[in-house]
């Protein structure tokens, strides 16, 4: 596929607004957010606390409603709200909380604000969606979950990928890309470094279809598209608990956003472990602001994850801390790519 010239992110903004309103109802009506903060601010730990929210939880709703300039965070750091958020409350007269109400007894309204109480969904008899974690079942050991699953993400990686193989550094040594999914990134990388190999690593169900888009990508007939086939490396395994291959470059596109905290750091270890001296390591995701107080595109996107994965979006701030955490020099570049997505990396040491 040639690079894009359209950024398809005004799709991917409105697809993921139904879950910032739902949080914003939540906040108004089911976890009381603003009836806390009425009687003026608090600090983000006594926030939570009061509203008996985890830190997962509490780190998609703050930040989302400050995205949505509803709080903000006052010059001694505590959250409080804004002239805004104030029409949510009692103490203003009038507010919006009867006309915001009108929607609080939507179901996914209702679902959402039962995973914020728990932290997640009560039953996870089925798994987690794009989560493969221990000996609990996963929809991506599933053949027809798996497929579905990985089908999904199919459309924006391949239309991301030209732009994120322009990106990446280009070398003629090897590329691991960690829960690959579909591989397109390593394929269309592939192609603009000729010498390069690359291994691409994920369950083995999501791994048969990847195979058969490499098969299609292959019969492309675009420009030496049909050697990238010998130079690509299937590898099925479980990313947390097998030891993966030494590499120069590792990719973990859409990888941390799936995760809680605790995983990302050992993740993180492991990663900078498989790079050889010199390696690098690169993020492809969307990220938070620094200061935890938007995008409205990332938060949103939080929210999502949240209900759907173990995870949420993180901040650079929070990935270049496992960074360095796991002796990897973090860099200070952000490069943009599309759909509100960015790349970070980091360096291991000589
Ligand atoms: C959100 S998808 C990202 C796919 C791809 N990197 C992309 O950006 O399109 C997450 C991937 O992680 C894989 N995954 C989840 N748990 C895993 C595990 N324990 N070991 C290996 N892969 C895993 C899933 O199968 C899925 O393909």
């Amino acid at each position: 596929m040639p690079t894009p010239s359209l950024d398809l992110a005004p799709i991917t903004r409105h697809l993921r607004a139904m879950a910032g309103s739902r949080i914003l109802i939540a906040a108004v009506h089911h976890i009381p957010v603003f009836e806390a903060l009425q009687n003026g601010p608090l600090s983000f730990t006594d926030l939570a606390q009061q509203l008996g929210l985890k830190e997962r939880p509490a780190m998609v709703v703050f930040p989302a409603l400050c995205a949505m300039e509803m709080l903000a965070y006052n010059s001694e750091g505590n959250l409080t709200l804004t002239p805004l958020g104030q029409y949510l409350t009692q103490n203003q007269q009038p507010n919006l909380i009867g006309y915001t109400g009108l929607e609080k007894n939507d179901p996914g309204v209702l679902a959402l604000t039962q995973f914020l109480r728990h932290d997640g969904p009560t039953d996870t008899t089925h798994g987690v969606t794009y989560v493969k974690d221990g000996d609990a079942p996963s929809p991506m050991d599933d053949p027809e979950a798996a497929r579905f699953l990985t089908l999904a993400l199919a459309g924006r990686a391949e239309y991301l990928a030209p732009v994120v193989a322009e990106k990446l550094t280009q070398s003629n040594g090897h590329l691991l890309d960690v829960a690959a999914g579909t591989g397109f990134y390593t394929y269309e990388w592939l192609l603009a470094n000729p010498e390069a190999t690359a291994t691409v690593f994920d369950r083995p169900e999501v791994l048969k279809v990847a195979q058969e888009l490499l098969n299609t990508f292959c019969q492309s007939g675009r420009n030496n598209a049909a050697g990238v086939r010998e130079r690509v490396k299937f590898m099925a395994g479980d990313m947390l608990h097998d030891e993966l291959p030494q590499t120069d470059l590792l990719l973990a596109a859409s990888l941390f956003h799936d995760w809680p905290t605790e995983t990302c750091i050992s993740l993180t270890q492991k990663f900078a472990k498989a790079l050889k001296p010199g390696g690098e390591l690169w993020v492809h995701d969307a990220f938070l602001n620094d200061t935890l107080d938007g995008p409205l595109a990332a938060t949103d996107y939080s929210v999502m994850l949240f209900t759907g994965t173990k995870g949420r979006i993180y901040s650079r701030q929070e990935h270049r801390a496992w960074f360095t955490q796991a002796v990897l020099i973090p860099a200070r570049e952000n490069i943009p790519t599309l759909l509100d997505y960015n790349l970070i990396s980091a360096r291991k040491p000589e």
